[in-house]
C-alpha cells in the first residue's frame, strides 16, 4: 500500500497566543498542512490550555483542518463542544476512555474524524481492537502536557509497531507524531511510519516559521539512504 503526502501540523502550544491569528496565518502561509491545538484540562495532564470557543475562533481565521487533540479526562462531555466549534480530528486518549469504541462513535456521530492517541507508556496492544474504527492514530513522543521537550528515542519503535498494523490491517487512518519533533529527527519519524508531524517549538521558536515547514518536509521526504520517502506517494 502507498503511503499518504507527508503532512506538516504546527502545534499552537508553542505560538504567542497574544498575537494568535497573526502566529496562524504566518504558518497557513509557510505551508503547513493543518493546525493542531492541544486542549488540556489540568487533570488529565498537569497544564490548562484552551476550549471550545478558541477553536470556534480560532475557525474563523483559518481555512487549515484543525487537528484538535483532548488531553482531558471524560472526553465524552466536551465531544459536542468541540466538533460544533469546527474541529475536523478531535483525539481522545485511550487512557482516558473506558468506553473507546463508544468515543470513538460520539466523535464520526457529529461529522467530525476520529482519532486516538496514547501516552509513551502505554502499549500499541491497546489499539487492537479500535484500529479499524479511527481515521487517526496520534504517537506521543513526549509525556503530554508541555511543549518543547526532547523526543523520547523509544518511540521510534511503537511508531514502527503501529505503522505495520495499520499496513496489515489495510487501514487508510493516518499516523500522526507528537513531541519533540524538529527538523533534526524528522526522517527518522517519517521512516519510521508517520504520516503527519506535529512540531510546536521547532516552528514557532524559529525566526522563520516558512523556512522550518519547508525543512522539515524535506527532511521528511529525504530518506537516509538518499531515496524519496514512502510519505511522498500518494495513496
Ligand atoms: O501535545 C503536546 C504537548 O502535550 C504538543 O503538541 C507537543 O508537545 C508539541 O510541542 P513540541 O513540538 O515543542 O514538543
Amino acid at each position: 500500500m502507498t503511503r499518504s503526502t507527508l503532512k506538516i501540523a504546527p502545534s499552537i502550544l508553542s505560538a504567542d497566543f497574544a498575537r494568535l491569528a497573526d502566529e496562524i496565518a504566518r504558518v497557513e502561509q509557510g505551508g503547513a498542512d493543518w493546525l493542531h491545538v492541544d486542549v488540556m484540562d489540568g487533570h488529565f495532564v498537569p497544564n490548562l490550555t484552551v476550549g471550545p470557543p478558541i477553536v470556534e475562533s480560532i475557525r474563523k481565521v483559518t481555512r487549515l483542518p484543525l487537528d484538535v487533540h483532548l488531553m482531558v479526562t471524560n472526553p465524552d462531555d466536551c465531544i459536542g463542544a468541540f466538533a460544533e466549534a469546527g474541529a475536523d480530528y478531535l483525539t481522545v486518549h485511550v487512557e482516558a476512555c473506558p468506553h473507546l469504541h463508544r468515543t470513538v462513535q460520539f466523535i464520526k456521530e457529529r461529522g467530525v474524524k476520529a482519532g486516538v492517541t496514547l501516552n509513551p507508556a502505554t502499549s500499541v496492544v491497546t489499539l487492537e481492537e479500535i484500529l479499524p474504527d479511527v481515521d487517526l492514530v496520534l504517537v506521543m513522543s513526549v509525556n503530554p502536557g508541555f511543549g518543547g521537550q526532547q523526543f523520547i528515542p523509544g518511540s521510534l519503535d511503537k511508531i514502527k509497531k503501529i505503522r505495520a498494523m495499520l499496513d496489515q490491517a489495510r487501514s487508510q487512518a493516518l499516523l500522526e507524531v507528537d513531541g519533540g519533533v524538529k527538523v533534526d529527527n524528522a526522517a527518522q519519524v517519517v521512516e519510521a511510519g508517520a504520516d503527519v508531524l506535529v512540531a510546536g517549538s521547532a516552528i514557532f521558536c524559529s525566526a522563520d516559521y516558512a523556512g522550518t515547514i519547508k525543512a522539515m518536509r524535506e527532511a521528511g521526504h529525504a530518506m537516509p539512504d538518499g531515496s524519496r520517502g514512502r510519505s511522498s506517494v500518494s495513496r
